[in-house]
């Protein structure tokens, strides 16, 4: 049996349209799903429990929605030994992105159908685990700004890009102290701190073109000691991954990191606010099957 959990709020309504889609090519394969349309998070945690309690086999539980449906349901799914994977349908979508699953949903399906699937890590952020990218200061001000704006499941990429702008205005960079592997480090003027599992996060930004979630590591890409314009000149290359080489960038790979920084800053876990610095990150490691 296979779990569809479309959260109808993802991608400005996007996944309920794309489920009625994906129902007749599942009514046409002669697959046997049971699926829940939910609104809040309540009715996604009551879902999963019932699923807990089933003794049908679970051949997969497959979202329909962004990074933030994602991120919420591998945190009610750890320990269970269910395949999981995404139908995207999300504003963002940047784990689809980094695995190549693609809107093409018929071809998805068929691939779901091969029930193949393998291990991978996952971060974990205080209590909390995270897919993709846990992100910290100029970053994390950005997401909570665009999770607070109401416009910006109507202005798409635009919204980021406007907020961008806004917070760069007064935004400084931050004294910080770093914990890497055990190894204390300070950097001042600090921007942002991304800790990777995948490379993309922000809706397409390549922050960490070389993460991998099989590796046991955190690819990290600290950006700092960079006046204001070089900052907007570094982020557009993010977007093609081409940034890593340039000065005012570090890219590391470790185990742990702790981050500690002289005021408190915006942590956040696959585009959602998980809090505020201090904050510790590890890998935990083959923490979740998912559908290849
Ligand atoms: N199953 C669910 N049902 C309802 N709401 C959910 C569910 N899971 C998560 N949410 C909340 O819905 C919000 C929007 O979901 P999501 O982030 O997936 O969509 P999006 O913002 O369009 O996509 P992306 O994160 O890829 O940009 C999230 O902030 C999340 O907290």
């Amino acid at each position: 049996m296979y779990y569809f959990i479309v959260n109808k709020t993802s991608g400005n309504g996007r996944s309920v349209k794309v489920w009625s889609e994906i129902e007749k090519i599942l009514q046409r394969k002669e697959v046997e799903y049971s699926v829940v349309l939910s609104e809040n998070k309540i009715e996604l945690y009551e879902f999963i429990t019932d699923l807990r309690q089933s003794n049908e086999t679970v051949d997969g539980v497959i979202a329909l929605g962004g990074d933030g449906t994602i991120h919420e349901i591998i945190n009610h799914l750890l320990g269970m030994k269910v395949p999981f994977t995404v139908l995207p349908t999300g504003s963002g979508n940047d784990f689809a992105r980094a695995r190549g699953i693609t809107k093409n949903y018929e071809q998805e399906i068929d691939k779901i159908l091969k029930k193949e699937h393998q291990k991978i890590d996952l971060l974990k952020v205080g209590d909390k685990h995270c897919m993709t990218v846990v992100g910290i200061g100029f970053d994390g001000k950005v997401a909570k700004e665009a999770n607070e704006l109401k416009l910006k499941k109507w202005l798409g990429g635009l919204a980021y890009l406007i907020i961008i702008f806004k917070v760069l205005i007064c935004y400084k960079p931050t004294y910080t102290k770093l914990m890497l592997n055990q190894e204390e480090r300070i950097i001042e003027k600090v921007w942002l701190i991304a800790i990777a599992n995948h490379p993309y996060y922000g809706g397409g930004m390549k922050i960490c073109p070389q993460a991998t979630s099989d590796d046991g590591k955190l690819d990290i890409c600290i950006i700092h000691s960079l006046p204001k314009w070089r900052l907007l000149f570094l982020l557009a290359a993010v977007f093609k991954g081409k940034h890593v080489d340039m000065s005012g960038v570090e890219y590391l790979q470790v185990e742990s990191i702790e981050v500690e920084t002289n005021e408190p800053l915006y942590v956040t876990a696959d585009g959602e606010i998980m809090g505020q610095t201090p904050t510790a990150v590890t890998v935990n490691k083959n923490a979740l099957h998912v559908l290849s």
